[in-house]
This record gives structure tokens, sequence and C-alpha cells, in this order.
């Protein structure tokens, strides 16, 4: 039979107890910030379940990883620290079980309304690192930046591209993002425009929180790399593509994306996503070595894109996609990041890279969406080739299973006008 919650939980939830995605919460404003996992339309505060001397495993049992305001502690404890974490709650929350079932002065202070409360970042994140691991993204940039003779740099097919993020400006899900301004490409002769970005962007992409991490010097195996990864978030690299294209050449992104990256603020584990793997595309040519790993995992997460303009009611969905368009994998992306001996660190945080798909349809920003504005939207009648102020943004994503989600909820932020 089916893992069941003694709390009521909706089939259409993303939150049931096959799923418990942790995060950080402040139970009112001002109040001190802990973790929790979500159950249905609540948060169960960990530092609660924690005193109460619940978390009663050889690991956790005395561990002060849950008396934190962030993850960091229980990422840097690695998986067999995650497995007890996990098997402690779907055991306390599932409906055969009374310990907090059948405790009501617990279930009151433990138990809280997600609606009640403020989430925060959910983990110090000391660095952050964009990948760009669609090919379809990559193919299509390409074609758009540089046109459709080579799209695909050489260097593609044999290592994840990356480059190196801003961690001072990763914000959680809800956080108004300020219009940047900056240099666009100059016509002509004339000196580069400088104002407001008008080629404004979303990036779908999702990102794996970095668990244990290794020394410096030491790199990762990339079979021992799911080790490392913690679980994953939603992310949206918000990209000014004027700024961009006029800064990049040739040391890469810099303020065209330095400006804010938003994620969910809810973290679904590896463990959860399981039952949702899939094989990753067939790799040709065939990896170096280092590379080529024994199991190529990814999996099936659908994702989409919806966006509400300032002053209406609804949203206008502008693309599906699913994480399974991933190129390179995770583990792939994780260990290429370590190979030169550098050091991950518990709490640093790896995009995927825009999530396109083949269609259309897919395409994971307005770059693609539009090509570059030569197209545009419409969004019930409204029209847009890139954001506009009071655009909001709402990146959704969630594995389907028999009977439930696993669900990442959602992660949103809406532009608001550059300072005059
Ligand atoms: O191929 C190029 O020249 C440019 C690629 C991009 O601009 C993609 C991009 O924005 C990188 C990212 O996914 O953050
Ligand atoms: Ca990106
Ligand atoms: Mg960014």
């Amino acid at each position: 039979m089916a893992l069941k919650s003694f709390i009521e939980v909706h089939t259409s939830s993303h939150f049931p107890i096959q799923n418990l995605p942790y995060g950080v919460f402040k139970p009112e404003p001002g109040s001190v910030a802990r973790p929790g996992v979500a159950i249905g339309d609540c948060v169960l505060d960990l530092s609660v379940i924690a005193a109460a001397g619940l978390f009663n495993g050889p690991i956790l049992n005395n561990s002060d990883c849950f008396n934190e305001p962030n993850l960091n502690k229980l990422l840097a404890l690695g998986r067999p620290a995650w497995k007890e974490a996990r098997a402690t709650l779907q055991k306390l929350l599932s409906s055969t079980e009374p310990s907090l079932r059948d405790n009501e002065s617990l279930r009151q202070k433990s138990l809280i309304p997600l609606s009640d409360v403020e989430m925060v970042l959910p983990i110090a994140i000391g660095d952050y690192t964009d990948f760009f691991s669609s090919l379809h993204h990559a193919k299509n940039c390409g074609t758009i930046f540089r046109g459709p003779q080579n799209p695909i740099p050489p260097n593609w097919f044999h290592l994840p591209i990356a480059y190196h993020g801003r961690a001072s400006s990763i914000v959680i899900s809800g956080t108004d993002i300020t219009r940047p301004r900056g240099q666009g490409p100059p016509a002509g002769n004339s000196p580069p425009p400088f104002g407001p970005s008008v080629k404004l962007d979303f990036e779908l992409e999702m990102a794996a929180i970095v668990g244990p991490g290794n020394e410096l010097g030491k790199p990762v195996d990339v079979n021992e790399a799911a080790d490392h990864i913690f679980g994953l978030v939603l992310m949206n690299d918000w990209s000014a593509r004027d700024i961009q294209a006029w800064e990049y050449v040739p040391l890469g992104p810099f303020l065209g994306k330095s400006f804010g990256t938003t994620i969910s603020p809810w973290i679904v584990t590896l463990e959860a996503l399981e039952p949702f793997s899939c094989e990753a595309p067939k790799q040709d040519p065939h990896p170096l070595p280092y590379l080529a790993e024994k199991i190529s995992k990814n999996y099936d997460i659908s994702l989409e894109v919806q966006i509400k303009p300032a002053g209406q009611d609804d949203s206008h969905v502008v693309t599906k996609s699913n994480f399974n368009n991933l190129y390179w994998t995770l583990t792939q992306q994780l260990a290429h990041h370590t190979i030169n001996g550098c050091n991950l660190r518990p709490g640093d945080l790896l995009g995927t890279g825009t999530i396109s798909g083949p269609e259309p349809e897919s395409y994971g920003c307005l770059l693609e969406l539009t090509w570059n504005g030569q197209k545009q939207l419409s969004l019930n009648g409204t029209p847009r080739k890139f954001l506009e102020d009071g655009d909001e943004v709402i990146i959704s994503g969630v594995s389907k299973g028999n009977g439930y989600n696993i669900g990442f909820g959602t992660c949103s932020g809406k532009i608001v006008p550059s300072p005059p």
C-alpha cells in the first residue's frame, strides 16, 4: 500500500509524504529562521522535532543541524544523514505512527500552515556556477548570436560549459527584481547606449544544491558525484540580453546576469526524485573517461513558465519544457567542476543552464521564444518581446507519479523599474 500521512494531503498537492522537501522559514515576521519540510499545506518545524528528541537515529541524535538558520550543516553531513532524516520524517508523518499524530500539543507547536510563514533562502550560498547543458538552448543561442553556420562551439560536446555566477544576488522566490541599467551594443560608430535594459529576459533553469563537497586538489569521481548533491530547486537566471551581448566577449557573462537570480524555497531531494529518474541522452562523441559514468541519469520533471503582466488577474503560459532535455547530467557537471582540483562546499549552487526542449513551444527563455525580439508572443492579446516593468514570471515544476506528485512549488519574481 502507498505510504500515507496522517495529515490530509490533496492528490494535486506538490508536497505529499513521498516528497518532504526542505526549506527554511520564519513562523512570523521577525522570528528566527529554522529548517522545515513541507507536508500538504503545512510546514513541519524541524527545530521543534529535534528539541522533542524525535531525530533518534545514530547520526542525527544530538545533532544541532536543525537549530540553524540554514541547511548547510545538514548538507555537510552527507547522504547517510539525509537518508536517516528522510526515514525518520516519513515514519513520524505516516498515518500509522502515533508519536506526533496523537500528541496534540506537539502537533500545535510543530505544524504551521504554509500560508502563515515567510520562506527565506534555505542555504548560505558561498559560490554559484551556471552551466549551459541543453543542446537545444546552445544551438538556438549560437544561431542567434553567431549565425547558423556553426552555432555550437566545438568544446560543447566535450565538456559541460559554465561560467562563475554571482552568489550575493541570489534571492528567494517572491523577491522583486529591479531592471538593471547598463551599456548595450552600439549602433555603427556611436557610443554604446546606456540606460535601463531593453531586453530583459528570464531563463528557465533548475539548480543542484551541493552536499559535502571536496577538498581543494581532490576531484570528485563522476560515479560518486551523486553523493554530493542534496537536491534540486527551480531557478530563474534573469538575463539582460542587451548588456550581455555587448559585454560577454571574451570573458563571458558579467553584469548582464549578476543583478538577480531567483530560486524556489523548497529543495526536493534526489531521494524523492528517484522514482522519476530516466536515462540521459546518448552522448556522441563519447565523453573523456573522467566524464564517462556507469549510470547516466536524468529526471522526468515537467517545467512551465507563466508571465503575469502588471494589472492583469491571470498569468499566461509561455513555455513548457522538461528537465530531461539536459545533455550533460548533474553528476557530469559536478565532476567536471572539480576535475582541476577546485573545491565545492556545502551550499554551493550549480545551475543547469536554460532548459530548452526541441520544439519552439519548449524554449526556455524569451531570447529563443521571440528569436531575439524578431517575433512577439501574445499573452492573451498583450504582446511581449522581452519583459516589461510589472511583469511577474512564475516557474513551476512537478513530477507526476501514480496517485501523487513530487513538486517544487513555484519560483517567481516581479520586474520593478530601474532607479531614476
Ligand atoms: O552562445 C552564445 O554565444 C551565447 C549563449 C548565451 O547567451 C546563453 C546564456 O545566456 C548563458 C546562460 O544560460 O546563462
Ligand atoms: Ca543561465
Ligand atoms: Mg543570474
